[in-house]
């Protein structure tokens, strides 16, 4: 069997220089970025005692759609501004546990094109946008070579639970200029958590891709900034007052922050979307009542303008305004809960 027995094709991709030409961001865009960013650190090493509230669709299928919920985020962002420090989850590669969508990157027509030219010149513009109107971004950092078209507009990335455990996000992580929160596992076990985090702050060198698309050697300096973000998992939640305890006690003995981030979905509302308000109102009553002692930096939220979830079939037209993975609660309910 010849090597290539497995591959069907392969095709040239513009590298992240041509497309960072092609869309680039402006030198006040980039301080602007470079502003967030800082903001959200100060947060998450607890100088700023504001929430961050990382909130918006498990994943952008539509930029209409996603355009819209920005606006309304930017004009509750400005509302809310001396309680919370509202970024949008700006989500383009998905993780599925099997098969699955894959994220607008990947499939930017959802219809098994596979357009991966279109999808990362579609979410560089939507980041581009979002900077504009004035909404920080957030992402989860999937794809190493995808980071270098796209982490320059983004103001907080995450490692999701399927890749925390993953030696190449780690060090991935180590050389991002933005905060990087870790997902507790899918089977909401810590350590490997906390093993991405004893791993992130130090200084790696490995294999990656450079933007001019030639491989190159990275020497990071290690990222001071990563933090926990309990997400529960297939063992239960861990946003409860017990569960943000045991994070603290095992953050503590391993000499790591101990400020986390709770994420109110996956595995801590059992990707029910009706139960993200109550987890978030018992995170923040831990907060109000400093059960945390101040370990606690903020909530995530998925949410867009329509609750619930639609699945994409073949051939079947897919609504701009409801979500196409995980189940959202509705903009009017995120409203609600922020005000
Ligand atoms: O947030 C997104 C999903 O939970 C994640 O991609 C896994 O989804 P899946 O289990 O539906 O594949
Ligand atoms: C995939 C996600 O979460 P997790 O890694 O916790 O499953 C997500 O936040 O989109």
């Amino acid at each position: 069997m010849h090597d290539d027995v497995n591959i069907a094709s392969c095709e040239l991709l513009s590298s992240p220089e041509t497309v960072r030409q092609e869309l680039p961001v402006s030198a006040v865009l980039r301080q602007q970025i470079q502003q967030w960013r800082r903001e959200v650190v100060d947060i998450i090493t607890g100088r700023d005692r504001r929430l961050l509230v990382i909130v918006g669709p498990c994943s952008v299928h539509n930029l209409a759609g996603a355009l819209e919920y920005a606006r309304r985020l930017r004009d509750l962002r400005a509302r809310v501004a001396d309680r919370y420090y509202l970024v949008m989850r700006a989500y383009f590669e998905k993780p599925r546990t099997t098969l699955g969508w894959k994220g607008l990157i990947y499939d930017p027509d959802l219809n098994g094109d596979y357009n991966l030219e279109k999808g990362i010149a579609t979410a560089r513009q939507l980041l581009l946008d979002l900077a504009a109107m004035g909404v920080p971004a957030a992402s989860e950092v999937l794809d190493p070579v995808m980071s270098v078209y796209l982490t320059d507009l983004l103001s907080w990335a995450g490692i999701g639970a399927r890749t925390t455990e993953s030696p190449t996000h780690r060090q991935l992580a180590s050389g991002l200029p933005m905060a990087v929160g870790f997902k507790n596992g899918t089977d909401g076990g810590l350590k490997v958590a906390l093993d991405a985090l004893a791993t992130v702050s130090s200084a790696h060198s490995f294999i990656g891709v450079m933007r001019n698309g030639h491989t190159g050697v990275f020497r990071t300096r290690g990222n001071p900034y990563g933090h926990l973000v309990l997400r529960g998992g297939s063992a239960g939640p861990n946003y409860d007052a017990k569960g943000v305890a045991q994070a603290r006690a095992m953050l503590a003995a391993a000499g790591l922050r101990q400020r986390l981030v709770v994420d109110c979905s996956h595995g801590n509302s059992n990707k029910d979307w009706q139960r993200q308000a109550a987890v978030f109102a018992d995170v923040l009553a831990q907060v109000r009542r400093g059960e945390d002692e101040g370990a606690i930096a903020g909530m995530m939220l998925e949410s867009y303008l329509k609750a619930g979830q639609q699945q994409v079939m073949p051939g079947q037209a897919v609504a701009p305004d409801m979500s196409v993975t995980d189940a959202c609660m509705s903009w009017e309910d995120t409203a609600e809960l922020l005000r």
